[in-house]
Formats: C-alpha cells, sequence, structure tokens
C-alpha cells in the first residue's frame, strides 16, 4: 500500500465506524435492503411510477425505524426512473436521517481516479444531495483507485463498503482466484490497511465500539470461503455489510459458522424476504423484527 496521509473526520462528526457501530449494539444488526423491483411494486398494489416508487420507500423506512441500524436502498431499481428516482433517494436520506437509520447506497461505484472524483462527490460529499452515511464500491479497477472516496469518507465522516466477497456465485469466479493469495484476501487486506491509518481504530479489538469507517461486502452465502481462502476478517477491523440472509438463502443461525471471531463486525441485509411481507404496515414492521431478533440471537 503507497503511504497515503490520513485525514481525520470532518471536527464535530462522529466516524461512521463508530455510528454504524452504537447503531448496531442499539438496534441489531440488520440492515433493511430497500429494493423496489417493479414485481414487487405490483404486489404491494403501487403503480410502476416515481410516485408508486416514493410510497413504497416511505412505507419501508417507516416499518425500519427503530428496529434496524441501517437502510440499504438498492441505487439500480431507483435510476429506470430518471430524475424522479433521484429525487425519492434524496427523500429517502434526509428521512432516515430524522427516523435514526443509517444509509448505505448501494450503489457499487468503482472508476479510475479522476471519475471515481465525481462519484466520491455524488454520494459521499457534504454538499450533495444523494450523499449517503455509506456507499458500496466496486475495487475492480485496483482498490488504489478507490482512493478519492476512501479519503472523502474519512474527510465527511461517512463510509465505505467494498465488494471482498459478493453473494452471488458467479463472484468466486474473480474473486477466490489466487487460493491463499487471493483476490479477495487482498481486497480484505487494503481495507485493513485502510482503517489502520485512523486513530481510534487500529490496534483496537475488532468490537463494535472499535469498527473502523471501510467496510467491506462479505455475502452471508459464502460458505467456508474464508477459511479456505485463510482470510481473517477480525484483522480487517471494519464493518462487514453481509447480504445473502433471506431470500438468496443464507440463514441466520448460519452465520456464526460464516463469519466466525468476525461476527460481531456483521451488519446483515435482507431485502425481498422482508419487502414480500408488505404492504401491511404491521407485518412488514413485524418481518423487520423477525429479522432483527434473528440475527441478534444468532450475532449478538
Ligand atoms: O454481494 C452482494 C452485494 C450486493 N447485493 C445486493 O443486496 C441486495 C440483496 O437483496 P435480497 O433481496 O435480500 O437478495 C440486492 O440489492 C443486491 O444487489 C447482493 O445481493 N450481494
Amino acid at each position: 500500500m503507497p503511504e497515503v496521509p490520513a485525514r481525520p473526520p470532518a471536527p464535530g462528526r462522529t466516524p461512521f465506524g463508530s455510528r454504524l457501530g452504537a447503531a448496531m449494539d442499539e438496534h441489531g444488526p440488520l440492515c433493511v435492503g430497500v429494493d423496489p423491483h417493479p414485481v414487487l411494486l405490483d404486489a404491494w398494489g403501487l403503480p410502476r411510477t416515481a410516485e408508486g416508487l416514493r410510497r413504497f420507500t416511505l412505507t419501508v423506512l417507516e416499518a425500519a425505524a427503530g428496529h434496524a441500524a441501517a437502510l440499504k436502498p438498492q441505487v439500480a431499481l431507483y435510476e429506470p426512473y430518471g430524475a424522479a428516482g433521484f429525487a425519492v433517494l434524496e427523500e429517502l436520506f434526509v428521512q432516515a436521517r430524522s427516523a435514526g437509520l443509517l444509509t448505505v447506497a448501494d450503489a457499487k461505484r468503482g472508476d479510475i481516479g479522476s471519475t471515481m472524483e465525481a462519484y466520491a462527490a455524488a454520494w459521499l460529499g457534504e454538499e450533495s444531495p444523494l450523499a449517503a452515511d455509506a456507499v458500496t464500491l466496486s475495487p475492480y479497477l485496483g482498490f488504489e483507485s478507490l482512493r478519492p472516496a476512501l479519503d472523502l469518507a474519512a474527510r465527511t465522516g461517512r463510509g465505505t463498503f467494498v465488494l471482498a466477497l459478493t453473494s452471488n456465485p458467479e463472484g468466486r469466479s474473480v474473486q477466490h482466484v489466487g487460493g491463499r493469495e487471493s483476490v479477495a484476501a487482498s481486497v480484505c487486506a487494503a481495507a485493513a490497511a485502510e482503517n489502520a491509518r485512523f486513530p481510534g481504530t487500529g490496534g483496537q479489538p475488532a468490537a463494535r465500539a472499535g469498527l473502523g469507517s471501510c467496510g467491506l461486502v462479505v455475502g452471508a452465502t459464502v460458505g467456508r470461503a474464508l477459511t479456505e481462502l485463510g482470510i481473517d476478517l477480525t484483522a480487517v477491523r471494519g464493518p462487514l455489510l453481509a447480504p445473502g440472509y433471506g431470500a438468496q438463502g443464507a440463514r441466520a443461525e448460519e452465520l456464526p459458522a460464516v463469519f466466525g471471531a468476525a461476527g460481531g463486525q456483521v451488519l446483515a441485509a435482507s431485502s425481498r424476504a422482508i419487502l414480500r411481507r408488505g404492504p401491511d404496515a404491521a407485518a412488514l414492521r413485524e418481518a423487520v423484527r423477525r429479522s432483527a431478533g434473528e440475527l441478534a440471537g444468532a450475532l449478538g
């Protein structure tokens, strides 16, 4: 890793890792995915329009408030609505903050550094109406190509989740390449180095209180991959966003075996398994509570 001077968060702003750790301690390790698939809008009796998208989004937000640590809107499902879709995302970010929910924009951005600056400004910049608490990033143009986002997140007290071991089976064909020196292991090592640069994260135990702001995406479906690839996620000292719980088949009771000693760092994401319970607000809230309870039981 090249030497890059550490930049502390802006004065007065608590770093994302600390804010997420506190939210997980208070509400448990559930991140509710906001994935307004067209078929879900149909099932909810909502039109496939920006207004349908808005009603879906705000209903999920209300059901999650007080019962989950974070919301993760899937940006791809807002983009087909153009400017109106982005306006709904902007509203979500404002309302979530008022409701005490952290936000992770699942945008999976990654590009050459100069373009990355623009993506960083859009999703993490103080001036941007689309600024979330954290954004997902793709490291496949090289981890260091993400530098503008990593540095801007650190300056603004926001966070990043870098794809390491994704929940889809196809991910193995790239991420597992190299065996004990795998692509995934190099992403994990780079995230660990990133978190070690900031005082208050390096050298502490991998408890929620000591979480850094550079997180990873590690699917709940990866089975024994961490052991097979020799990856120790406690060394990353960052939060682990774990999609795959729920609709993709991973169960809460399997998570301790998947994540081992890093279980306390896991923020499990679930979208369709919860969203299928709508549009009834009480049923949706009950689905959120049930998932939150299962995960708290499994991961603490
Ligand atoms: O490895 C990854 C990275 C991101 N995702 C996203 O999470 C949700 C999962 O939705 P479910 O309905 O709970 O399956 C979705 O937005 C994916 O794009 C992922 O699944 N795996």
